[in-house]
């Protein structure tokens, strides 16, 4: 009994309708399991809470794989990653290591001051755009912030003084990178010598090979930086430190061995899946917050009451605003940063719903559907914190109507480190600024057009 689905053409499947996947196409008309079928793959696309909980806990060990394709095999450096790893003791060392060591409390804590630091030279930044009453570009302003602590966090790069890098060539990496992990060939969907024929007529795999090229270098550098003796000696603790001292000090028996190509696979997860997802979510939050004055207002009332005459905010402020982390809370709902999360692939045969899904079959959350299920939420398009008042909905992985971070084995590994760099990053723009649209934008059409985020916006200072 395989699920329902759009019908599908001889060889080419549903390919054909590749442009209307999910989040926002497709899935709705076909219930909660969708199957459809790209060239040779099957797909199955998960829309409701119940069928998540089924394929994300109840057969979480038999859905935690992730299907290859050329563009993740390269920026994984051939899955010696966490983030396209399939499953297996490579991911779970890596993983394992990750949680214990990289993205843990701990290393949170020791990284705390850069967080701020950073954020404060924003804030500095913004001041001057708010005095000469220029306007500000807020995707680049964002994926700069995130951008920057994130190189320092995790390669120890001050983009402000680095020779090899700076703040624009970062941000123009952070798309390349995009770029290749959606990118799809015709060998991903049709393996064999047909699929990479095509793909070398089409020029994909030329297109392809470049853009990693550029990253390879940029990953090759923070790692070659890494192994001089200066920064060897040096007191520093990034998280490609830890994985250079725990390489020089593995012995013959050791049952798993990091290699170069997992100090680049973690370099690659830590730049593809920290700062786009980071910023997406802070662009998101501006755009919903100047779009709608009241909650704006109540945000700015809440955290400006509570923290009074700052002249820099530092992280344990945010543990005294309640709303502000309602308000956030309600952007992670709306607009996931990775709206389908992850592909999963099954690795046996499965029910979910009653359907037969095959071993090897992908699988998509669709993680926007479910938190915009009718069913499920009340006025489900409204951007509306107060929703969260009476409700202990969290996003932390265990209720099924709210998954920006996945679930079970596979689930963000840097969750605590993104939430800090949205709410440290949104507080500080709220709490020194008040925010407008530029006045040649009409606000109408800005306002009514839901599925688009804001670009350039007026700052003032408080
Ligand atoms: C707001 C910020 C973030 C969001 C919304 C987000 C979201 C996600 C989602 C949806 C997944 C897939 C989960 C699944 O398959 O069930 C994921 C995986 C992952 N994320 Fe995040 N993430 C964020 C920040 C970060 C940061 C800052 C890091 C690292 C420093 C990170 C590292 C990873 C890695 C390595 C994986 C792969 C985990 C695995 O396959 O085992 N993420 N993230």
């Amino acid at each position: 009994k395989l699920p329902p689905g759009p019908k599908k053409l001889p060889i080419i499947g549903n390919l054909h309708q590749l442009h209307e996947l999910p989040p926002r196409n497709l899935s709705p008309n076909y219930g909660p399991v969708m199957l459809l079928r790209f060239g040779f793959v099957p797909v199955v696309v998960i829309s409701s809470k119940e069928a998540a909980e089924e394929v994300l806990k109840i057969h979480d060990l038999d859905c935690c794989s992730r299907p290859e394709t050329a563009g993740t095999r390269k920026i994984s450096y051939n899955f010696k990653d966490i983030g396209f790893a399939p499953y297996g003791e490579e991911w779970k060392a890596m993983r394992k290591l990750s949680v214990v060591e990289l993205f843990s409390t701990k290393k949170l804590n020791f990284s705390r001051y850069i967080r701020e630091e950073e954020n404060d030279l924003l804030v500095k930044k913004l001041m001057d755009s708010a005095s000469r009453r220029s306007l500000v570009n807020l995707k680049r302003t964002l994926h700069t912030l995130v951008g920057s602590i994130v190189c320092r966090i995790g390669f120890g790069i001050n983009l402000h003084e680095c020779e090899f890098i700076d703040e624009d060539r970062v941000v123009d990496l952070v798309h390349k990178s995009e770029l290749l992990e959606m990118t799809s060939l015709f060998s991903d969907f049709f393996p064999g010598g047909i699929g990479r024929f095509m793909d070398w007529l089409s020029g994909q795999k030329k297109r392809l090979d470049l853009v990693f090229s550029d990253l390879d270098t940029f990953f090759q550098n923070i790692l070659n930086d890494h192994l001089k003796p200066v920064r060897r000696d040096a007191e520093s603790s990034d998280i490609i430190n830890v994985m250079v001292d725990m390489m020089e000090k593995q012995r013959d028996g050791d049952s798993f061995k990091l290699t170069t190509d997992h100090l680049k696979g973690m370099i690659s997860d830590i730049f593809v899946a920290g700062v786009s997802t980071s910023a997406s979510t802070m662009i998101w939050a501006m755009t919903e917050l100047i779009r709608n004055p009241r909650v704006m207002k109540k945000v700015q009332d809440e955290i400006r009451t509570t923290l009074v005459d700052k002249e820099s905010l530092r992280e344990e402020d945010l543990n005294k605003l309640h709303y502000f982390k309602l308000m956030v809370k309600e952007i992670f709902r709306l607009h996931p940063a990775a709206p389908l999360l992850l592909p999963r692939e099954t690795m046996s045969h499965i029910k979910i719903q009653g359907y037969d899904i095959p071993k090897k079959t992908q699988i998509l959350v669709n993680a926007y559907a479910i938190a915009r299920d009718p069913n499920v939420w009340k006025n489900p398009d409204e951007f509306d914190p107060d929703r969260f008042l009476e409700s202990s909905v969290d996003y932390k992985g265990v209720n099924f109507e709210l998954l920006p971070f996945g679930s079970g084995r596979r689930i963000c590994p840097g969750m605590a480190m993104g939430i800090t760099l949205v709410e440290l990053g949104l507080l500080n723009l709220l709490y020194f600024f008040d925010w407008g649209l530029p006045e040649e934008v009409e606000a109408e059409r800005i306002i009514k057009d839901n599925d688009v985020a804001l670009d350039l916006v007026q700052v003032i200072r408080h």
